[in-house]
């Protein structure tokens, strides 16, 4: 009989599920969206009840497009958007509150109060490779303790669990309030602000600075290891769940960049460049993260560099749903090849404020360079150039960090379809751009991590030979246009700087 391994791929703008063969190949996939709510300006929620209602359609879904039932499956693996938090009750089962996303920015002001502690954005850095800035989870959890009803009585009296959406999943899978397992693994810990990188163990002091119970937080596991199996109903029944991984180090994992200095970006809602630094914890210099990429079993962490950017391809939605100007995302190829260049203007989308390398949550988006001789055909491409230029700032901070410039970038996600913006990554670049084959890495990666704990795959071998190129860009633009065009990217940067006003 033939086996697979499953992967649950919980993203920011949808849920899949997918089922890889011992190759590596894609034998089947399901997708739902889900509803993004915006409550006010800045703030950004999901209902966990919805993704984990997608999460059981989609592996139903995917098991039925291939004809396979629980049996085929040999494990499944999870992977998810990282730092979003959920808080719910263990005894119903019930979110206290929807997730609040990693794009939400409502934690400003605890930052800023943590940050008066001492030390500034950098109090926990050294512990956690992290800034204090809304992005991460702890702060997120400090805020639903500090204005749901009750919620902060309710936690002291151990009543109520916080996890990343790997951690309420699996907890769902595994029965919920009816014994379900509330474990995490390093990667994810690793963005809460509440783990300490060396220990790989919930850090005291930062919890009791946030004001989070310990008793809140799941355990810590390892990224590849049998931790239970899924509940006796629907259709993964009895599968053992074997792997979890953030969704970024997932992909770089599913990229096979298993060895130092190996490095991939993914483009997805937004852009993540992980830089594999092995066993060795880089404390960035140049404004990026240092994580964990994975935790195989017993062995060693890996750790990685890592330049986090909030805005890539939701800006091409936003120029989709809020703006109506392309009716689906890849029309903004058609609408972006009208035109030679972005005709003098700049689109900087610090609608989260600026995550990596600037890490300001004073900046708000801007467009600049306008004049009467734009049209919407500059405007698109100055969308996608958006993305390019974007990626560019953090592998320029990953070079002086590591002292090795990288020589080639593996790609994945959703917006590397698009041939225009693949090819003025490299012309921005200047060094060669790579998508593999199996373009959904990071459904690939937590299947890995999932395969390898149950025997599926026998080692890193085994991830390495199955990974195949697909296309390569070259750059063809000259030196001195890419040094001129990315100067001016750098001066619509600081145009966005200082907008928000301390009492916004
Ligand atoms: N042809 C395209 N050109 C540009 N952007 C695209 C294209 N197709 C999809 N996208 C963008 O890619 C993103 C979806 O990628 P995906 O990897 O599925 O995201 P996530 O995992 O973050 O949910 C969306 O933000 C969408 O706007
Ligand atoms: O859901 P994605 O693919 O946009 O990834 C989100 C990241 O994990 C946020 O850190």
């Amino acid at each position: 009989m033939t086996s697979y391994v499953a992967a649950i791929d919980q993203g920011t703008t949808s849920t899949r599920c997918m089922i890889f063969s011992h190759a590596g190949e894609v034998v089947a996939v399901d997708q739902k969206e889900h509803e993004q709510i915006f409550p006010k300006a800045g703030w950004v929620e999901h209902d966990p009840e919805e993704v984990w209602r997608n999460t059981r359609e989609v592996a139903a879904g995917a098991l039925a497009k291939a004809d396979l039932s629980a049996k085929d499956i040999v494990a499944v693996g999870i992977t998810n958007q990282r730092e979003t938090a959920v808080v719910w009750d263990k005894s119903t089962g019930k979110p206290v509150y929807n997730a609040i996303v990693w794009q939400d920015t409502r934690t400003d002001k605890i930052c800023a109060e943590l940050e008066g502690l001492g030390g500034g954005q950098d109090r926990y850095k050294e512990k956690t490779g992290l800034p204090l800035a809304t992005y991460f989870s702890g702060p997120k959890v400090r805020w639903i303790l500090d204005n749901v009803d009750g919620a902060r009585e309710r936690a002291e009296a151990g009543e109520l669990l916080f996890g990343n959406m790997d951690t309420w999943l699996l907890w769902n899978m595994t029965g919920g309030p009816a014994g379900g397992v509330h474990i995490t693994d390093p990667t994810n810990a690793s963005r809460t602000l509440l783990m300490d990188l060396s220990t790989l163990a919930w850090d005291e002091s930062i919890a009791a600075d946030m004001r989070i119970p310990l008793s809140m937080l799941p355990e810590i596991r390892s990224s590849s290891e049998e931790y239970a199996k899924v509940r006796e109903r629907g259709a993964l029944a009895g599968v053992p769940i074997a792997g979890i991984l953030g969704d970024q180090q997932a992909a770089t994992f599913g990229q096979a960049c298993l060895s130092p200095g190996e490095a991939k970006n993914t483009y997805g809602t937004g852009n993540f460049v992980l830089l594999n630094t092995g066993t060795e914890k880089v404390m960035s210099q140049n404004g990026l993260l240092t994580t964990v990429c994975y935790k195989i079993g017993s062995n060693d962490p890996v750790y990685a560099l890592e330049g986090s950017i909030a805005v890539t391809g939701s800006l091409v939605q936003w120029l989709r749903d809020n703006l109506g100007m392309i009716v689906s995302a890849p029309e903004i190829e058609n609408m972006a090849s009208a035109v030679d260049d972005n005709g003098g203007c700049y689109f900087v989308p610090a609608f989260s404020g600026l995550f990596a390398p600037y890490w300001r949550s004073d900046a708000r988006g801007a467009i600049v360079g306008l004049t009467r001789y734009v049209n919407k055909g500059h405007l698109a491409r100055a969308v996608l150039e958006a993305t390019a230029f974007q990626s560019r700032e953090v592998i320029d901070a990953m070079n002086a960090d590591s002292g090795v410039p990288l020589t080639a970038l593996k790609v994945d996600g959703g917006m590397v379809v698009n041939e225009l913006l693949m090819q003025f990554q490299a012309d921005i670049l200047g060094v060669p751009v790579i998508r593999p084959v199996v373009a959904e890495t990071t459904a690939l990666g937590a299947a890995y991590a999932a395969g390898l704990a149950v025997g599926f795959w026998e080692g890193e071998d085994d991830i390495r030979n199955n990974w195949a190129k697909d296309k390569e860009w070259t750059p063809s633009m000259d030196d001195a246009a890419r040094e001129k065009t990315f100067g001016q990217w750098k001066k619509a940067v600081t145009r966005t700087f200082d907008w928000v006003e301390a009492d916004d």
